[in-house]
């Protein structure tokens, strides 16, 4: 007779690696990703936190600009690509989900899906390549506020954004029923 701890471990299945040697996460990302880790000094009157310095030397392209946009807890932002310029997220306050999908025909990730969880908690910069569709979810009870350094200043007159709706059948990803464009 076979005991309980024999029959559930028979069942279970033991964690793969996520992380490296340096406690780096291996989640895979698309082509042309990357982060950059920021500091937060806290001391007894508050904290500071470098957002952006071209001499980390992290991005090719030039500091040109910076805005703000938030989130309301629940919705989505989404489904949008760039063709001129990539994205650079940096999150201030509150939890991001972002989902990214690579249509991008020369890439080494071409079709492939991509989830990624920014959080004030982790301060780090991330950037999201042009020609790859992406969709920002706010999965915090707060409202979700971003600082985005574009790599070109936004043109008013035309912009450089391309939509799809979130529930659109050419991406192979399912929001359920969330709000959101
Ligand atoms: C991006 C931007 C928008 N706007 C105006 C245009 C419009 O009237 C209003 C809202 O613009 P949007 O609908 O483009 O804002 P939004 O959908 O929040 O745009 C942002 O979404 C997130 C998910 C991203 O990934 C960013 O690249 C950016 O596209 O703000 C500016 O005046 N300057 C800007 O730099």
């Amino acid at each position: 007779m076979t005991s309980i701890l024999e029959r559930t471990l028979a069942a279970a299945k033991q964690d793969e690696r996520t992380v490296d040697e340096n406690r780096r996460s291996l989640v895979p990302l698309l082509d042309g990703m990357m982060f950059h880790d920021s500091i937060r000094h806290n001391d007894d009157r508050g904290s500071v936190t470098e957002l952006y310095d071209p001499r980390w030397n992290w991005h090719p392209d030039p500091l040109v600009f910076s805005y703000m946009f938030t989130i309301r807890p629940g919705a989505v932002k989404g489904w949008g690509l760039h063709k001129e310029h990539e994205d650079r997220y940096f999150v201030i306050s509150g939890e991001m989900e972002v989902v990214l999908y690579d249509p991008r025909p020369e890439s080494g990730t071409y079709g492939k899906l991509c989830k990624v969880y920014l959080s004030a908690a982790q301060p780090r910069l991330m950037n999201v390549p042009k020609f790859v569709w992406h969709a920002d979810r706010n999965i915090g009870t707060t409202e979700l506020v971003v600082v985005n350094f574009p790599t070109i200043q936004y043109d008013h007159a035309k912009p450089d954004k391309y939509r799809l709706p979130l529930n659109t059948d050419l991406i192979p990803y399912d929001f359920g029923n969330v709000t959101g464009w």
